[in-house]
């Protein structure tokens, strides 16, 4: 059965996957997943097995798509205390759904930076404010990047800000992302005059406090997925909108919801579905945590595209 397994690397799915035909992939996820059992999607909250010694874990995310024919389960490590290497890796692994055969193994990073920064563009497109000029990201790491691309690729931002607690790893990424970069070295001076603010750290405490925030910001608060984690400061989470992509996760794993102990005001989904309002008006958190799902219809995209099938 393994010599029929398709081994897909990274530089392969980074050449296929573009944001043009991800950020409505995901989209339409993010509402299917909120509209599931109906819209047959399959999805258990993952499992994950934290390993003390490293202050990290393994997570095992399953998830099907009905209406995809697409079934796949990822892979992922988180290793915060790396320093040379990637903090995270992952593979997916992508099943017949008629056989359960395995089908192919896959390089899980890029889908990993891509899908989770086309759920914040989509989040961000339902909730910000009318055209956001002003971009913030806190953290220069891998989603930082994937998030600017993503973003970007939604408005022409006039001025982004990046802040990392290591400036000199802010200054490398301004320089290699646009013009309109630039990295400055205190958090607040990135948020004061922000549309929108990115959260992406590897930080256990508060990066972003209430008071920096614009009124009517929508924040993609991206880090923090274990539940004694907290990226955002509770104040802000309570004066905010609180939207997630899944409520029955973000329970468990938020730290930033948990913490705070801030209500969930809606599933970005059912914004999507227009089963939610999109209180735009007001300062908006979309808390990401990421789902299977995202990685199952991303890696079925790249199935298809690898068999020439779109
Ligand atoms: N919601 C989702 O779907 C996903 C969330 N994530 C989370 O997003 C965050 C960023 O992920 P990556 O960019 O892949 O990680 P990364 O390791 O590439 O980047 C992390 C950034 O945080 C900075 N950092 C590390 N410790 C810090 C601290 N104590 N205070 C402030 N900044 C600190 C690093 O210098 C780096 O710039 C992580 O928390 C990760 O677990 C990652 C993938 C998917
Ligand atoms: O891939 C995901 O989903 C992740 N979620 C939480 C943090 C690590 C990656």
């Amino acid at each position: 059965m393994v010599e029929h397994i398709k081994i897909i690397s990274a530089k392969q799915v980074a050449d296929i996957l573009h944001y043009d035909e991800l950020i409505p992939i995901i989209e339409k996820a993010l509402a299917d997943f909120s509209g599931r059992p109906e819209s047959g999607i399959i999805q258990p909250i993952r499992t994950v097995l934290h390993l003390p010694s490293a202050n990290g874990f393994l997570g095992i995310m399953p998830a099907y798509s009905e209406k995809d024919n697409a079934l796949s389960t990822k892979l992922l490590t988180f290793f915060p205390k790396n320093t040379n290497i990637s903090t995270h890796a992952a593979l997916i692994v992508v099943f017949d759904c008629c056989t359960g055969i395995p089908k192919a193994i896959m390089d899980g990073d890029v889908i990993t930076a891509q899908r989770t920064a086309a759920a914040s563009a989509a989040a961000t497109k339902h909730l910000t404010n009318g055209i956001p000029r002003q971009l913030a990201i806190l953290g220069a790491g891998v989603q930082a990047r994937s998030h600017y691309h993503a973003l970007s690729y939604l408005y022409k931002f006039q001025q982004v800000k990046i802040w990392n607690h290591h400036m000199d790893k802010a200054k490398l990424l301004a320089a290699e992302l646009g013009p309109e970069v630039e990295a400055v070295p205190e958090a607040k001076e990135a948020i004061q005059d922000a549309d929108v603010i990115v959260t992406v750290t590897n930080s256990s405490v508060p990066v972003l406090q209430a008071s920096w925030v614009k009124q009517g910001a929508h924040i993609n608060a991206v880090g923090s997925c274990r539940p004694d984690w907290n990226e955002i400061a509770p104040e802000l989470m309570h004066q905010a909108v609180v939207y997630v992509d899944t409520k029955e996760a973000a329970v468990k794993e938020s730290g930033d919801i948990i913490k705070s102990g801030a209500t969930i005001f809606a599933e970005i989904g059912e914004v999507i579905a227009g089963k939610a309002a999109a209180r735009t008006t007001e300062t908006t958190i979309f808390k990401s945590l990421g789902m299977a799902i995202e990685d199952t219809v991303t890696a079925n995209l790249v199935m298809k595209k690898l068999d020439g099938r779109t």
